[in-house]
């Protein structure tokens, strides 16, 4: 960013983006809405302890369990409010969809219907929210198919390329919310004393090529053969295959992990093992892998399932599950390329 420039705000970029055409009013007041909303969830995260917001969500030591069969943490409960709070009424919306809740909530008809799906996960990496660790929210929206007389969760059962915008918000040393209109993928830092987000990276690029991997290796036994040949490659370093020595992080919040390779590149994986493939993966579809997807994407990196550009997986339900590649071009492409030289192999012999 130049110092000397002013600073552009959210509002300004969104103001500008609809001056151009490529914005209608109606989503830029759902992404300022999205973006307040998320303002309150990185003060109640702040808070930690001190807002009694820790530990697990339910009541009489029984614990609160979401549609995704997971205990629900206090966090969760209350991120989801807020979201569900600040875009109920505001006539952008005709339905939303949380990974806390079962079903989609369409508007009322009583109140004012706006032509925009909106679907997020409100804390994402909300097992690191009691040791104070980074955690976020992801956000995606669809347009709402027309002529539809009750919105269900069918209507959101759109590929990644329909979506319009997305972006996530990081609640970790400072609070930072990336979004995507579909026009490149831009940052923008949450400036706590004037209470506005102002833009610290216009256009953010994912390098090509990176020396550094993202996975829970502790799940390695329950891989699937071509993730087992990809990793042992990268951890062979110089004297393997790829001919260079890799680094890896894991954070845990998909978020963080996110962030880190948006900013300086790196391959995010969260592949299927036999632990998650009889749901078909571990991350969601719809509000975790797509909205990421579009922001990599537009950041010059590839996202995919392995098999798949992740864009183009057809949904079949709103929970959704898939296995995830994203991050630096060369390297996501070279995952695919361990999964399709298996696949090709497999099918010879069979
Ligand atoms: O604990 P694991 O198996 O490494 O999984 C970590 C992954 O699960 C997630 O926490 C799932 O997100 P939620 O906290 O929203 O359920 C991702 O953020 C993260 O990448
Ligand atoms: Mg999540
Ligand atoms: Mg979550």
């Amino acid at each position: 960013m130049n110092p000397t420039a002013s600073p552009v705000s959210l509002t300004r970029y969104l103001i500008e983006e609809q001056r151009e055409g490529r914005i209608g009013p109606n989503l830029r007041l759902l992404i300022e809405v999205v973006a307040r909303a998320c303002k309150s969830i990185s003060i109640q995260v702040g808070k930690g302890a001190l807002g009694g917001v820790l530990g697990d969500a339910g009541s009489g030591g029984e614990a609160s369990i979401n549609v995704q069969g997971e205990a629900q943490k206090k966090l969760d409960v209350l991120s989801n409010e807020i979201l569900l709070e600040a875009n109920a009424w505001g006539g952008h919306l005709a339905a939303l969809a949380s990974e806390e809740m079962d079903h989609c909530v369409a508007i009322p008809d009583e109140y004012p219907r706006g032509k925009y799906l909106l679907l997020f996960d409100p804390l994402d990496g909300s097992s690191n929210i009691d040791v104070n660790i980074s955690v976020g929210t992801i956000f995606s929206v669809l347009r709402c198919p027309e002529d539809v007389e009750t919105v269900g969760d069918e209507h959101f059962l759109q590929p990644g390329t329909a979506q319009v915008a997305a972006g996530y918000c990081t609640y970790g040393p400072s609070t930072m919310l990336v979004l995507t209109i579909g026009n490149g993928t831009h940052a923008f830092t949450l400036d706590r004393e004037i209470g506005s987000f102002v833009m610290t990276t216009r256009g953010m690029r994912i390098p090509e090529e990176t020396r550094e991997f993202a996975v829970n290796m502790s799940n390695q036994r329950f891989w699937e053969e071509p993730m087992q040949q990809y990793v042992g490659d990268l951890l062979a370093g110089k004297e393997g295959p790829r001919g260079k020595d890799f680094n890896m992080r894991w954070v845990a919040s998909m978020v963080a992990d996110v962030h880190r390779i948006l900013t300086r590149g790196g391959i995010f994986s969260y592949p299927l093992d036999s632990k998650c493939a009889p749901k078909g993966g571990k991350l969601r579809l719809m509000y975790e892998a797509n909205p990421m997807a579009f922001l990599v994407e537009q950041a010059g990196g590839a996202a995919s399932t392995g098999r798949q550009r992740m864009l183009d997986v057809r949904p079949t339900g709103l929970h959704q599950r898939v296995p995830v590649f994203l991050g630096s071009k060369n390297e996501v492409e070279a995952a695919v390329r361990y999964h399709a030289e298996h696949d090709a192999q497999a099918r010879a012999v069979a």
